[in-house]
């Protein structure tokens, strides 16, 4: 659908661009000054690339070989900024309808309506933007970028302005989009948990370049070298099953077998995605008895590497791969290594309530 393939250079920088992307909600991740941005506004056409092609559907963007540079308002792109950019003078109901302005009569395909009802956006219809909160003014943006019946979304770091608790708000109205529009979404964004939470497809970008694409879990997982503030951590899958009324716990299947999380509402079947820190992981090699730990993995180290001062193991949970890290003296005094089995042990509370996350749907 959406296939790039561009160098351009900025200063002491250069973005090398080569991907192909198909629908959902695919996030362009990586820590700050990787590249992110300017290939979004490349992709927008605010940016004209040193060299290259964009092919969108079937139509070329930009192919600086013919000296063609599609204009923005001709590719119908969506962008939401980190701030909403909404015209201050204009009511949310006037901002909204300003998306739908610059288009033709049969270019629109969205109704206000619905937006508004996606959104949550009736009561502040007649609100000037000065009315609003930085939440519902993202809220807004959205819907402003939506009511453009856009063939393409770009979110660059829409949530990175709000704090925690309005993100959360807002992430459900993200979701709605991702799975009830239909468009394919570009999603920039260096906050880990709300990439495993949104995205259906993962790009990393690391100085200028894609190193990985493919599934969010896998990729976050196995980016366990440190990234600007990130923290290292695993993504485990599983199936919420049950849930323990009598001692407050919620269960879920997992294939590195069952994994206890503190109660939540999510109904059972409901596909998950939790979140461990690398750092509350503890690694046994013999019984672990008499310890409070309700989740244990086993399997055999895969590989023992060296990180900072300590090691690192990745462990194949019987698919699953984790990540711990132990020091020197704990590796030498167990005698870790390949093929060595293990058994990983983390408490509940180590996966906060924030760390499980749906799955998308039609994600694999
Ligand atoms: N106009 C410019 N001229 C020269 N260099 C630039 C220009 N704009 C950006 N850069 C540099 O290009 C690199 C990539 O910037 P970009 O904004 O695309 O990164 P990013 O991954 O989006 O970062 P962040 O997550 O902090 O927004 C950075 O090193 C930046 O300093």
């Amino acid at each position: 659908m959406l296939s790039v393939s561009v160098r351009h250079v900025q200063g002491a920088f250069t973005l090398h661009a080569d991907l192909q992307l198909d629908g959902g909600l695919v996030a362009l991740f990586g820590p700050s000054g990787s590249g992110k941005t300017t290939l979004v506004n490349i992709l927008a056409g605010l940016i004209r690339p040193s060299h290259g092609k964009i092919v969108f559907a079937g139509e070329t963007w930009v192919d600086t070989d013919r000296k063609l540079v599609i204009p923005p308002h001709h590719r119908r792109i969506g962008y939401v900024f980190q701030e909403g950019r909404l015209f201050p003078h204009l009511t949310v109901r006037q901002n909204l309808r300003y998306g739908e302005m610059l288009l033709a009569r049969e270019a629109r395909r969205e109704n206000l309506d619905r937006v508004v009802e996606m959104l949550g956006l009736s009561a502040l219809l007649p609100r000037l933007p000065s009315a609003l909160s930085g939440g519902e003014k993202q809220r807004v943006a959205l819907g402003r970028a939506l009511m453009a019946s856009p063939r393409l979304l770009l979110m660059d770091e829409p949530l990175s302005a709000l704090d925690d608790a309005l993100k959360q708000q807002i992430l459900p109205y993200i979701e709605r989009i991702r799975d009830e529009v239909g468009v394919p979404i570009l999603y920039v964004s260096h906050a880990r948990d709300e990439v495993a939470r949104l995205a259906t497809g993962l790009v990393l970008f690391e100085a200028g370049r894609a190193t990985a694409i493919g599934a969010p879990g896998a990729i976050l997982e196995t980016v366990a070298r440190p990234m600007a503030g990130l923290p290292a951590g695993n993504f485990i899958e599983g199936v919420i099953c049950r849930h323990h009324e009598d001692d407050g716990l919620t269960e879920a299947r997992s294939p590195g077998g069952p994994l206890f999380l503190r109660k939540t509402d999510l109904p059972e079947g409901t596909r998950v995605r939790v979140f461990v820190p690398v750092s509350d992981i503890v690694v046994a090699t013999g019984p672990a008895e008499g310890l409070s730990t309700l989740n244990r993995m086993q399997g055999p180290i895969v590989e023992c590497s060296e990180e900072g001062d300590g090691m690192r193991l990745r462990v194949n949970c019987q698919g699953q791969l984790m990540i711990a890290d132990v020091t020197r003296r704990s590796a030498q005094h167990l005698g870790l290594g390949a093929g060595r089995q293990v058994t990983l042990l983390f408490k509940t509370v180590s996966i906060a309530p924030q760390g499980v996350f749906h799955k998308a749907q039609g994600e694999s």
